[in-house]
């Protein structure tokens, strides 16, 4: 692996008292001189040095911040797309300028930083990426004085101690604070479990929550800054791609790390006391660790104190792991700042020894490597049948055997059996295993039926120890050692002939009676089965004694063992007593001029007519097929979904590519594929011609791809039809309960404006009645409290001022149940506005899923902006949205590219607001 070195910049702050004496930056040569006088003090002879040169990679001086963008962080954005995990952090002193250059001015577009910028370019490189779906990620989290918190969690549970804190949106102090533990995974990637990842599909959503975040980021005031951050700060892209278009099994995870780290102070500059203090001395603390670590890694060596703080534990695989690291050491260069100045640049330098192994990072997803797979076989399927059709043999079926196709083989395996038929036909190896089940189900029912019977005869349950076993029975049935006819499970009934040997003559020896049983068959079937015997002789030749001539091989002195040999070679068993092959039977199959095993079955044969007895090409037959006059319509859905059944049932038994329907069901020419394809497409109303079908899924054909609008107006309709409707309705809910809001919000105004009338008619009263003689005791106001008890001086009022408390009291209870509704109002709106988005992103979601498992590959464009194929929102907008919209116009006409960071900046803003207000006016009530 290729290690990196850590890239170190440095950028000034800019300032009207730069310290020339002392310091001298070289952007050439990218380096920073720092002269410090001898101190008189010290005596002219000490030991203090005078001079330090501090080079690095970079040096940026007054450097505005589109410039530190496109000159240190763009490249890591673009890394991060790429699959590289990223870093960039800011160092320094308190007030050199690290939030500026990280966060930048929120209110000013010019002048955001590093993370805007980061996630403005992240998305747009991601637009002009449509061959690949990215699902990006983001989690905010905190460090406060070792303590981690989620500043994107809906309540960032955080008791700020005094007043440093701002809390959520202002709000202060709120909940407690979810477990957030730092854990390593085998890759030695660091994650903080619990950490929320918000995903956001724009630019905007993303800035909403870096936004968000930053109004719950504890900031704090001391005399060098006066919103100076008390905790260090790590934003995080996590950033996911995956083709659109090839296999989508492979996924690039990434993360881009943008560190804000608090800065270094000395207690005595900053004049910090009580919590400010305590704040700097974690913050110190924090930092040294941080220094050790880096001059470990600087060093080489074995032990990387990583675990002694938790910032160091957190950014584990910033330094050190297998990322890119960007340092800036952001510094302040004027003569009261030099101690801070050298420190930082001595930090720098050491940073610079500091060196990575960046590589890329490569995953597997199991449920799309499946959806591949699953498309793979498809095709394979595809291309099997088409060549098939190629090659004469269209009938042929791979799908699973159905019911009536096994019993249909094994009628036919059992015919083999007992001689009805010469030959098995063999289609393809799956034929084969199902024809060799058939043997094997025939086997254990006879054996079944054997074991039965001879317990029946024996009258026990187990059969004795000198009776036939089972595997005796076996053999007789696969030598035709039996005697009379075969019964259905291939079982024989009848007597042995006279003539005949037992199989196990030993076992027979052995009755209990002593004697060998002799089964005299009856006269008549004798004769039969001389006669049998006789045919086969003169059909066969030489292999007359196979089978049936066992016992008469017996009679005639012939090894039992021969003429076993050579019923074997015979490939046939003719049991005696069964009616053999005549020789109608052995003319067809010397009529037949290919083999039997690998040839196919029977494509170009005419349906047999012999008696009944299913020739080999029948097995391909399925019910469904079977019924087709003619090979039936290419555009059926049953013979669409089989290609190669039913072929041959068409007349004649042709069932060749060319001979294909004019319907173009199947056969290559009907669209170059076989029946399947086209006729499933057909039926999905995407491909030409042809209908049925459920139409609930289009064609899984790869080559036509509709237009992702057209597939997501059709997706609506058929499969996503059921979560359109939900969509729909909670949309339906959500404007209704929106209206209501509204509605709320205007009696909450209404109340509150005859409050205001009210009090001030109230002090109106109250400052006109000043000498005037009292009339009634407040005690008297319904509610009040009995002032009789009390030793306190009543104050007493006149009629007009009772009455107008009275209707204050009753405006404030108006008031409070009006803000009641107005707070459950705006709960159920935040509650559907969120149901209504994940509705949305889960109608999206599937949509692309149904879209691979269609098409084979996800739509050409990112699924976030599918947003757009959705109606736009109909709300009515209220006065804030509408000033609101109007600024957006405004800025969008200025500065395009600014419209989601103001927009970004308003929401905040205004939840801001709102949650202020809800603050305040809960206050008013409980006053
Ligand atoms: N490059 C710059 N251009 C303009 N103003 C800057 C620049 N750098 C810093 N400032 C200003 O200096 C002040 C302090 O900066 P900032 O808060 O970013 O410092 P800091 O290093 O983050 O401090 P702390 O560690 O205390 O949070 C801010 O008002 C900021 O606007």
């Amino acid at each position: 692996m290729v290690r990196s070195a850590v890239t170190v910049c440095v950028r000034t702050r800019p300032t009207l008292q730069f310290a020339q004496d002392n310091i001298t930056v070289d952007t050439e040569a990218n380096s920073v001189d720092v002269k410090v006088m001898r101190s008189k003090s010290q005596g002219y002879v000490n030991n203090q040095q005078e001079a330090w040169s501090f080079s690095c990679d970079k040096v940026l001086h007054n450097a505005p911040q589109d410039e530190v963008f496109a000159r240190l962080a763009r490249p890591m954005v673009d890394s991060a797309v790429e699959g590289y995990n990223g870093s960039v952090m800011v160092y320094g002193q308190t007030g050199a300028g690290k939030t500026f250059t990280m966060t930048g001015a929120t209110d000013n577009y010019r002048h955001r930083g590093i993370i805007p910028r980061a996630i403005a370019h992240l998305f747009k490189t991601i637009e002009a990426k449509p061959a690949l779906a990215f699902t990006v990620r983001i989690s905010y989290l905190e460090l406060y004085n070792e303590h981690m918190y989620d500043l994107l969690a809906p309540v960032t549970g955080r008791v700020v101690p005094g007043a440093g804190g701002t809390g959520t949106f202002g709000g202060g102090p709120v909940g407690s604070a979810p477990d957030l533990t730092i854990v390593e995974d085998s890759a030695g990637n660091t994650h903080v479990r619990g950490l929320s990842h918000v995903v956001a599909t724009s630019e905007e959503e993303a800035l909403n929550l870096l936004f968000e975040g930053d109004t719950n980021r504890i900031v704090g005031s001391h005399s060098l800054n006066k919103a100076s951050s008390r905790s260090h700060t790590i934003f995080t892209l996590h950033v996911e791609s995956r083709s659109r278009v090839e296999s989508t099994e492979k996924v690039l995870t990434s993360k881009l790390n943008l560190v804000d780290l608090a800065g270094s102070e000395r207690v005595k500059k900053t004049d910090s006391t009580g919590v400010t203090l305590q704040e700097a001395k974690y913050i110190n603390q924090s930092l040294t660790f941080l220094e050790q670590v880096v001059v470990a890694l600087g060093d080489r060596r074995s032990h990387i104190p990583y675990r002694q703080t938790k910032l160091t534990n957190v950014l584990k695989d910033s330094i050190g792991g297998n990322c890119k690291t960007l340092m800036i050491a952001n510094i302040w260069p004027e003569a009261s700042q030099l101690e801070e100045t050298i420190s930082t640049l001595r930090f720098a330098q050491r940073m610079m020894r500091v060196s990575n192994e960046p590589t890329i990072n490569v995953q597997y997803d199991l449920a799309a490597l499946c959806k591949k797979y699953e498309a793979d076989i498809r095709e394979l399927k595809e291309e099997l049948a088409m060549h098939d059709a190629l090659s004469n043999r269209a009938h042929i079926v791979y799908d699973p055997y159905t019911d009536q196709e096994r019993y249909e083989l094994n009628k036919q395996v059992k015919a083999y059996l007992t001689g009805e038929l010469d030959e098995l036909p063999v289609i393809n190896i799956r034929h084969i295993r199902e024809t060799f089940a058939q043997f094997r189900v025939i086997l254990n029912n006879v054996e079944a039926s054997a074991l039965k019977k001879l317990r029946d005869h024996y009258g026990t349950s187990a059969p004795p120890a000198d009776a036939p076993s089972a595997l005796d029975v076996k053999s007789m049935v696969a030598t035709g050692g039996g005697v009379g006819e075969l019964d259905s499970d291939g079982f024989h009934l009848g007597e042995f002939a006279d003539d005949a040997k037992p199989v196990n003559s030993d076992a027979l020896k052995r009755r209990p009676s002593g004697k060998v049983a002799r089964h005299k068959a009856p006269r008549k079937k004798r004769l039969a089965s001389e006669r049998g015997r006789k045919e086969m002789r003169a059909g066969h030749g030489d292999h007359d004694s196979g089978d049936g001539g066992r016992g008469g091989d017996e009679a005639d002195g012939e090894p039992d063992g021969r003429s076993r040999r050579r019923s074997r070679a015979s490939g046939r068993t003719t049991p005696k007593g069964m009616s053999p092959l005549g020789n109608k039977a052995k003319k067809k199959k010397k009529k037949r001029t290919t083999s039997s095993m690998g040839r196919e079955a029977g494509g170009h044969d005419p349906p047999s007519t012999s008696k009944g007895h299913p020739r080999g090409h029948d097995l391909s037959r399925t019910p469904s097929a079977a019924h087709l006059p003619g090979g039936g319509a290419a555009g059926d859905a049953d013979r669409a979904r089989s290609p190669s059944r039913g072929g041959d049932d068409l007349e004649g038994g042709s069932v060749v590519a060319d001979h294909e329907t004019p319907d173009g069901g199947r056969g290559p020419s009907a669209g170059g594929r076989p029946g399947n394809a086209s006729a499933a497409s057909a039926a999905s109303g995407y491909g030409g011609g042809g209908g049925g079908g459920d139409g609930s899924r289009p064609s899984s054909s790869h080559a036509f791809r509709p237009s992702r609008e057209d597939a997501f107006s059709e997706f609506k309709h058929t499969a996503g039809a059921e979560i359109a409707g939900i969509l729909e309705e909670n949309k339906r809910v959500y404007h209704e309960k929106k209206r209501l809001l509204r509605e709320a919000g205007l009696s909450v105004n209404g109340a509150k404006a005859a409050i205001d009338v009210l009090r001030a008619k109230l002090n109106a009263l109250r400052e006109s009645r000043v000498g005037a003689p009292p009339a009634v005791a407040p005690s008297a106001l319904p509610g009040a409290h009995d002032a009789a008890a009390s030793s306190e001086p009543v104050e007493v009022i006149d009629e007009d001022e009772y009455q107008v408390l009275v209707e204050l009291q009753e405006a404030k209870a108006t008031y409070r149940e009006a803000f009641e509704a107005y707070k459950a109002a705006k709960a159920d709106v935040s509650y559907l506005d969120r149901h209504v988005t994940e509705c949305r992103q889960r109608l999206l979601a599937d949509f692309d899923e149904w879209f691979m498992a269609s098409f084979g590959h996800l739509p050409l464009k990112p699924a976030a902006s599918a947003s757009e194929l959705l109606e736009p929102n109909q709300d009515v907008l209220d006065d804030g949205e509408k000033w609101d919209l109007q600024q957006t116009q405004r800025i969008a006409k200025e500065d395009p590219d600014a419209v989601a960071f103001y927009t970004a900046r308003m929401n905040v803003q205004r939840k801001v607001f709102a949650s202020q207000q809800q603050h305040s006016a809960s206050r008013r009530i409980r006053r």
